[in-house]
């Protein structure tokens, strides 16, 4: 099938990359430019674990290609897909500027029946407004041509985006079209090989599918992030209890890890949307509200540890950081914990060495230049480098290498073996053995007062 994906970032490339691999003839448009440039030399804007593969290897099959515009010969098709991102607005309401640049596109180049797939995180009556760009711009061509908008949320996970897409749980499918529903069954047929997986329902439907799924999996974490808290100062190891309640399976054990807060560019920006919807309507979210919140101060748990143990006099002192993405397998560093952390502990005169596997470079350009001029934060290659002359190794994104290092070089690095564990990755009682203090998340006995 001929496609065309708009927006090329997270959610577009791997959209477009993996339904070319399926055999598909695919057009990836985006404005930027230069990321077109690269992408069409190989050069991916991302990392994410093997999509530089098959976006090589499907270019150069000739099934996949790159275009700044719409306008491109090779862009039109019958299905567009739009990818492109839905930023919050100031009042954390989802800003649609850019999905609605993009229907009205559309609605200037189709000239046959089509069908808009709407791929990017929109609340509920997206689809209407976007058929009403399309409608109006028709007119305004004096054209009659049939088209429908569908949303198709896409459920994909950073770090495991190309897995995610190529076996998805399900695939969502917002239409009372039949028309539309049958491109669809076709588009992803290949996918059903197994098992079926295309649930269909209605538009509105579909689109609060995806607000309720990342809330619901944003409320499991905040959940369980008060229950660590009440562990701390109950001499209670949530560690026990994560496991205790997981084994259930109604429960289930994903999504119940407890930690330094949920970051990334989804949850925190979904739920803040949905809270906005719902206060739209006039109807007050009290769950959703709690759960922002909650995250709002597990953000900041990490810095109130290292307060406790070390007073509030932090001039001075150095800190080692391991991770500065916002979960282990991507660069991406939107809304981090890190980033939280990093502005707490420059705030407070403290120093800090931070080494990440994949996000040295966007954080080399996106945090503040001044945290790099006054020489408070400093960005290593390696990791045991940003432990020398610590005070303090603090962990708050769990990539592998992390988990089992050297300790017994960590020590002989560190002004003093101390191990603020954002992840709860290690075990206290052998850290202890080893000589550490270890201060993990609702581990017990370690209460902030
Ligand atoms: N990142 C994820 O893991 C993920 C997963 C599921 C859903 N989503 C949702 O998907 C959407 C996209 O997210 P993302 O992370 O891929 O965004 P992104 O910011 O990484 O990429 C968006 C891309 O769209 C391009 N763009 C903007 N306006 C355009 C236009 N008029 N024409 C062509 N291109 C244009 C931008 O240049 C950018 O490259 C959002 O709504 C997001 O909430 C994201
Ligand atoms: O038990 C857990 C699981 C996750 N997290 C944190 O939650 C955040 C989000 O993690 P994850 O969901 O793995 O990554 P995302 O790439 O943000 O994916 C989410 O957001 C996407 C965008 O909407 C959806 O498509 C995915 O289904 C949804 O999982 C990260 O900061 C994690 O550290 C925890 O603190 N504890």
């Amino acid at each position: 099938m001929k496609l065309t994906v708009i927006g090329t970032g997270y959610v577009g490339l791997v959209t477009g990359a993996c339904l070319a691999e399926m055999g598909n003839a695919v057009t990836c448009v985006d404005v930027d430019e230069q990321k077109i440039a690269r992408l069409r030399e190989g050069i991916l804007p991302i990392y994410e674990p093997g999509l530089e593969t098959i976006v090589t290897e499907n270019q150069k099959q000739g099934r996949l290609r790159f275009a700044t515009s719409l306008a491109d010969p090779g862009a039109e098709a019958p299905v567009y897909m739009i990818a492109v991102g839905t930023p919050p607005g100031e009042d954390g309401s989802a800003d649609l500027q850019y999905v609605l640049a993009v229907a009205r596109d559309i609605g200037r180049r189709i000239s046959q029946y089509t069908v808009v797939l709407d791929k990017s995180t929109v609340p509920v009556g997206t689809a209407e407004r976007v058929a009403g760009v399309i409608r109006g711009e028709l007119q305004q061509r004096g054209l009659s041509v049939d088209f429908d908008v569908v949303s198709n949320p896409e459920f994909l996970k950073e770090g495991d985006a190309v897995q995610d897409f190529m076996r998805p749980d399900r695939i969502i499918i917002g239409s009372d079209s039949e028309r539309a529903r049958e491109v669809l069954r076709e588009l992803y047929a290949p996918f059903m090989r197994t098992h079926e997986r295309i649930i269909f329902m209605g538009v509105r439907d579909a689109e609060m599918t995806k607000y309720a799924a990342n809330s619901m999996l944003a409320t499991k974490i905040s959940f369980m992030n008060e229950i660590a808290g009440l562990c701390d100062r109950m001499g209670v190891d949530v560690e026990n209890v994560r496991l205790g309640i997981g084994s259930d399976s109604r429960i289930g054990y994903s999504f119940i890890y407890p930690g330094a807060g949920y970051g990334g560019s989804c949850f925190p920006k979904d739920v803040r949307a949905l809270i906005q919807m719902a206060r739209q309507t006039g109807f007050e979210p009290m769950l959703l509200n709690a759960v922002e919140a909650r995250n709002h101060a597990q953000q900041r748990v990490l810095y109130q540890k290292i307060l406790q143990h070390f007073g509030p006099q932090l001039a001075g002192r150095s800190f080692g950081l391991w991770g500065l993405s916002f979960k282990p397998g991507t660069d991406d560093m939107r809304e981090a914990p890190s980033t939280v952390l990093l502005r707490d502990l420059i705030a407070s005169g403290a120093r800090v060495k931070a080494y990440d596997p994949a996000a040295l470079e966007v954080a080399r350009r996106d945090l503040p230049r001044t945290w790099f001029e006054s020489g408070q934060l400093q960005l290593v290659e390696q990791q045991y480098d940003a432990l020398k002359g610590a005070d303090a190794l603090v962990l708050i994104t769990e990539w592998k290498p992390f988990r089992h290092p050297d300790f017994t070089l960590v020590k002989t690095l560190m002004k003093s073996p101390i191990v603020f564990d954002g992840r709860n990755q290690y075990d206290p009682a052998q850290l202890r053995g080893l000589g550490f203090t270890h201060i993990g998340i609702g581990r017990g006995g370690e209460a902030i007062t």
